[in-house]
């Protein structure tokens, strides 16, 4: 059974359409890889399926209840193109948000590299570090859907690896992993593919 169902999604940004026609059903344990040019809509659909906003039609469904509201971070996670870290905490504790304080995940921090900062405050830590630990948060409660709005964006070779290294990790517990991305490395790596072309998808 889909564990994340699209259903004859349209949606309209500033009077404009910018999904149409979107049907997506997705299992558990996989990477999905939302594919397509700037401006395609890939990170609206990402937010559509995490439960952001509701679609303007149609209907997207996470295990079986629709997306909005939200459901738990342990249901759904999201790491955003922006990242929403708070600058003031350290790397760690930002990662351990969703925990609220009652654990630790040194085996996350460290597949991350982030073990040596862990300590730092967030705001001063380097952009590609910082978007490992909003990677790092999304993943921390092994949700069953993880929406990853461009998490190499900032990453160079050596950190794409860890980036897919700790996906691959998430999907071996059963983490659907949904990821918007440009990064062949990302695209080739995926389970599967679906290519969105001006707010339609193109293959599946
Ligand atoms: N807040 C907004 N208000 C109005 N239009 C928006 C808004 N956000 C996005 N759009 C428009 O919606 C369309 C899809 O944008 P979206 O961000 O989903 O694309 P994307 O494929 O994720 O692009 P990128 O790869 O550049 O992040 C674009 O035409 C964009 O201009």
């Amino acid at each position: 059974m889909a564990l994340v169902e699209v259903r004859n999604v349209g949606h309209t940004r500033a009077g404009q359409p910018v999904l149409q026609d979107v049907d997506l059903s997705l299992p558990a344990a996989a990477t999905a890889v939302l594919a397509g040019r700037s401006g395609s809509g890939k990170s609206t659909l990402c937010h559509l399926i995490a439960g952001v906003m509701p679609p303007t039609s149609g209907t997207v469904l996470v295990d079986g209840r629709p997306a909005v509201p939200a459901p738990s971070w342990s249901t759904v996670s999201l790491l955003p193109q922006r990242l929403a870290l708070d600058p003031a905490l350290t790397v760690a504790e930002n990662v351990l948000l969703p925990l609220f304080g009652a654990a630790d995940d040194a085996e996350l921090l460290d597949r991350l590299g982030l073990t040596a900062i862990a300590g730092r405050p967030a705001r001063d830590t380097s952009l590609g570090e910082q978007q490992r630990t909003a990677l790092a948060r999304a993943l921390v409660l092994r949700p069953a859907v993880a929406v990853l709005d461009e998490p190499t964006a900032h990453q160079d070779d050596e950190h794409v690896h860890l980036v897919l290294d700790a996906l691959r990790a998430a999907v071996q517990t059963g983490t659907l992993a949904i990821v918007a991305t440009h990064d062949q490395r990302v695209i080739d790596a995926a389970d599967i593919v679906v290519r969105l072309h001006s707010g339609r998808i193109v293959t599946d």
